[in-house]
């Protein structure tokens, strides 16, 4: 504790050594006309925890705007950036890439410490003076609630009445027990509990900021049961809820609601380390989940990949066996009205929803394998349909795979999985790579002026079809394409007639 606590004091001294001098320089002449000014919040947390520092968060007496215009004027330049949440005083300079927040006293308060127990956590209930800074001495910290050994110990307790205030904070909570590796206290637990249906008054792109930052930490999972266990994720997201006491096959040892859980933590764990699922792809697989928000539409697509089963449930008349049929189509659309109600992005909603409906896709070609080889047109289809989430597929079924371990699940489905990827990655590298680097036999306006079709859904089935029939070699010049078109129409295609 003493080691500890003298790191904290050395900190309290270098408390603005991370920031570019000249914003020390700007806000020591701002501080020196206006006086009252406090780092607080986040930058005092996280400068107190040694983590890197991130935005400049200040607050004073009153006129956070005009305090951004003061800062902009004595920096020489920097965008003002109006905060525009109604009823606070809240503004923004962003200079050179750093974020600098001011904040006027929250509420009624008239001292710094009234303002910091109007705040969400103790731990982000802290200040230090401006003025106290620099000259090789200690700075003065202002804690009210005893948020230095509370962060110390790695506790998240609330200020007083900080959910009535803005129940966000709650979810801020788990965001920051994510984030920090922190525990909530007792009381502060019982109280999300109580208060976990005011969830529903802020805004839900504050929610879907919340949740996008828990799942994008390690620690997304134990999170998410944390917030299932206080109460709050019921309230996020009901749709889960549907899942609970829902029984499945003898493949599955949880219920639809725990089963999903327990896929969620696999995926976490996967995501990890990639390449011990899959020793063969560990290169690209690495690069795949570096890439935009394939983790978190992994991590989303493992919690719902089950979302369609409660209204998909049916029992079989013949044999009385449990039957889910079409639960992942049924799935997708459940997620698309929870994605579209969080107001996500088009990409994340999309994303995650087409892995959710082809979730099954895997396993369905692992049963065919058992009886013939794997096709060429399997695979092409398989890579057309899941587009950029080829790899993120093959991780959403080992991770269903792994939360099942029912008495029923075939004993190699794992092993499976692995070869079956392999297989596939070979035919896509061997087969399909090689005769897609050419020109398509046709494209959508050859459909148009050659064979004077009308565009639609149809165009796509087409052009698929004649790449599966290209790379299985039945097709290889344009004059066939054409052919094979022309009889495909003749045959009535657009009435839903089978594909050759
Ligand atoms: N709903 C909120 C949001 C913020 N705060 C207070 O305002 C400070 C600054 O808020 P913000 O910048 O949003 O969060 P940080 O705590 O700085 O964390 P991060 O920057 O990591 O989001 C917080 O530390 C906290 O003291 C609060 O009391 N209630």
């Amino acid at each position: 504790m003493q080691k500890e606590r003298t790191a904290y004091r050395q900190v309290l001294t270098d408390l603005l050594d991370p920031w570019p001098p000249e914003i020390g320089h700007a806000l020591r002449r701002l501080d020196a006309e206006i006086g009252g000014i406090y780092l607080s919040g986040g930058t005092v947390r996280d400068r107190l925890l040694g983590r890197a520092a991130g935005d400049l968060d200040l607050t004073v007496a009153r006129d956070a705007a005009g305090c951004c215009r003061a800062l902009i004027g004595l920096l020489g330049g920097g965008a003002f950036v109006e905060l525009g949440r109604s009823g606070e005083d809240v503004a923004r300079v962003v200079w050179r890439g750093l974020t600098v927040d001011f904040a006027g006293f929250r509420g009624r308060a008239e001292t710094i410490a009234e303002d910091l127990c109007r705040r969400d956590y103790t731990v982000n209930a802290m200040a230090v003076p401006f003025d106290s800074l620099g000259g090789g001495k200690e700075a003065e910290l202002i804690d009210p609630l005893h948020g230095c050994d509370d962060l110390r110990q790695g506790i998240l307790r609330a200020c007083p009445g900080a959910y009535d205030d803005d129940p966000l904070r709650m979810l801020r909570g788990f965001r920051f027990m994510a984030s920090l590796d922190f525990a909530f206290d007792a009381a502060s637990l019982a109280e999300i509990g109580r208060c976990a249906d005011l969830i529903a008054r802020p805004a839900v792109e504050r929610i879907s900021y919340e949740l996008g930052l828990i799942m994008d930490s390690p620690r997304a999972c134990p999170t998410f049961r944390a917030m299932d266990g206080a109460g709050l994720l019921r309230h996020i997201a009901p749709e889960l809820y549907a899942g609970v006491g829902v029984e499945q096959p003898e493949f599955h040892h949880l219920d639809v609601f725990h089963h999903s859980f327990a896929a969620f933590e696999q995926m976490e764990a996967i995501i990890a380390q990639p390449g011990r699922h899959y020793p063969q792809a560990a290169g690209r697989l690495d690069a795949y989940l570096a890439a935009g928000p394939s983790r978190r539409c992994l991590k989303w697509a493992a919690l719902c990949h089950d979302i369609g089963k409660p209204a998909a449930q049916a029992v079989a008349f013949e044999n009385g066996r449990i039957t889910f049929h079409n639960h992942d189509e049924i799935g997708r659309r459940i997620f698309r009205l929870f994605a579209e109600r969080l107001k996500w992005s088009k990409e994340e909603r999309e994303r995650t929803g087409q892995l959710i409906a082809m979730h099954m896709h895997p396993f369905h070609l692992c049963n065919v394998r058992r009886s013939e080889p794997l096709s060429k047109r399997a695979v092409l289809k398989l890579s057309q349909r899941a587009g950029a989430d080829l790899d993120g597929l093959f991780l959403l079924a080992m991770a269903d795979s792994l939360a099942s371990r029912g008495e029923k699940k075939p004993p190699r489905m794992e092993a499976e999985l692995v070869e079956l990827f392999g297989q596939v990655l070979q035919i896509i590298a061997e087969d399909i790579r090689p005769v897609a680097v050419g020109p398509p036999l046709l494209t959508g306006d050859d459909l148009i002026t050659e064979l004077g079709l009308s565009p639609g859904p149809i165009f796509r089935t087409i052009l698929q079809e004649l790449e599966a029939l290209r790379v299985e070699g039945r097709i290889t010049a344009r004059e066939e394409a054409i052919a094979w078109v022309t009889a495909f129409i003749a045959d009535g295609a657009g009435d839903g007639a089978e594909l050759p």
